[in-house]
């Protein structure tokens, strides 16, 4: 098959350009103000002196904003990371199929990107002290304490439906579809599309899902539940996104599935360490259920205390895997990470949640919209699968001949803004 070439921030019109050219050096940039601003608050949770590793980790990034700005190419990772020798590898293999080392404007948006959360990390590696520092966490925890009012909303409701589908199952396709809804639109709060400036859900999510009905380019809602209802399911996947109330949203959907009788155990996928400025980690993970056992609100209280116990006796497994942080795409992860691929192979059906999965499904590759999303994962077939994306890069396929123009009469920014989403299934399995 005769592949679309990568989106790169050699094309000026894509959104890789201005990712690249504007976007990544404010991250960089927000991580030194931030360690910079609260270095005091940092030095207090360190009984050791932390000042020199604090000057290094800023030092680090602020090179790394240098590089990207001058258009520097990319360097082996010098730090003893159980990944390093992978993706040092990715690099030398990328240099041989350039012809020349990859650099921020000439080669693939999606390695670029990654590459820059990575060598963020090495920043972090090469301390002695400050090793699991996350420079992203002051963001991630204002991000959920600016959305414990949609958080009690959404909770409260999942309480009520939970009594609701119990007197009367007939309200589960109707419920299910609300919870999808939640759970799509929780990917509008990411701290990456905005450059880590803050992005919470502040209003009622309930309120807006029938004012973003039309904005749902794709919707696969029946054909999931159709998929999930007509056999026993067991096992059900969720490879999370962001943390702060897209995580809440995810979780209320994990637990949807489970109160539904929709499956008996949740597998929920974190990143192994900081990602995108806001991707769920398993510190960010524990951190939500912790604060949500503080909250006095009876029903974010009571799933607080049901959530912790899902973990203990295993209908609910946190899984933490190297592949979500290394830069291929899904179609490669059978050779690169069989393991994984196996389990996931013993999915009933796999939920990915995000932008960034979207496009490492589709290898962030500038497909034509009117492509078929089945072709379009180049034969990653585990198990059966659904993405819940909002649209934030160019890339989208799946759609009706004329649909996209039609839309950017509507949004000219429809691809980037992440006010369009999809909920785009795939069942063919290998
Ligand atoms: O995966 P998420 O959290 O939905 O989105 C992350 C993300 O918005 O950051 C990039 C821009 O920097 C996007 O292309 C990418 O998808
Ligand atoms: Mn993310």
């Amino acid at each position: 098959m005769d592949l679309p070439p990568p989106l790169s921030a050699a094309d000026k019109n894509s959104f890789a350009y201005p990712t690249i050219k504007e976007r990544l050096p404010v991250i960089l940039a927000k991580i030194a103000d931030t360690l910079y601003r609260t270095r005091d608050k940092i030095k207090s949770q360190y009984q050791e002196d932390v000042s020199e590793e604090l000057k290094s980790i800023i030092g680090s990034c602020s090179k790394l904003r240098n590089e990207v700005q001058t258009n520097k190419v990319a360097v082996p990772l010098q730090d003893s990371r159980n990944d390093t020798q992978v993706w040092n590898r990715y690099l030398q293999a990328a240099t041989e199929r350039e012809g020349s080392p990859p650099s921020w404007f000439k080669s693939a948006w999606l390695y670029m990107e990654c590459y820059m959360y990575r060598r963020i990390q090495e920043s972090v590696e090469k301390c002695n002290i400050m090793k699991e520092f996350d420079v992203f966490g002051e963001q991630k925890e204002k991000s959920f304490t600016d959305s414990v009012y949609p958080t009690e909303i959404v909770m409260m409701h999942l309480l009520e439906t939970q009594q609701k589908i119990k007197e009367n199952a007939e309200l589960v396709p109707e419920a299910f579809k609300l919870f999808l809804k939640v759970c799509l639109w929780g990917n509008k709060c990411d701290l990456s599309i905005s450059g880590g400036e803050d992005n919470a859900q502040t209003s009622s999510p309930l309120e807006q899902l029938d004012k973003l009905e039309p904005n749902i380019l794709i919707n696969d809602s029946d054909e999931v539940l159709n998929h999930l209802r007509s056999r026993k399911c067991e096992r059900i996947d969720i490879v999370l996104d962001n943390a702060g109330f897209e995580l809440i949203s995810d979780l209320c959907f994990a637990e949807f599935l489970l109160s539904a009788g929709l499956c008996s155990t949740i597998y929920l996928h974190a990143k192994a360490f900081p990602w995108f400025v806001s991707d769920v980690t398993k510190k960010d993970f524990d951190w939500t259920l912790q604060m949500l056992g503080q909250i006095n609100h009876i029903a974010v209280s009571s799933f607080a205390q049901l959530w912790k116990e899902r973990l203990n006796n295993n209908t609910w497994i946190l899984q933490v895997d190297d592949f979500w942080t290394l830069p291929y795409d899904y179609s490669q992860m059978e050779t690169y990470a069989p393991d994984l691929y196996q389990s996931l192979q013993k999915s009933d059906m796999i939920f990915f949640k995000g932008d960034l999965n979207y496009r490492k499904l589709l290898g962030d590759l500038k497909w034509p919209f009117t492509s078929s999303f089945e072709t379009c994962l180049r034969g990653f077939y585990p198990a059966p699968l659904c993405v819940l994306r909002t649209s934030k890069s160019d890339v989208l396929v799946g759609l009706p001949e004329g649909r996209d123009e039609e839309v950017m009469a509507q949004d000219k920014d429809w691809l980037v803004n992440g006010n369009w989403g999809v909920i785009n299934a795939c069942l063919k399995t290998k």
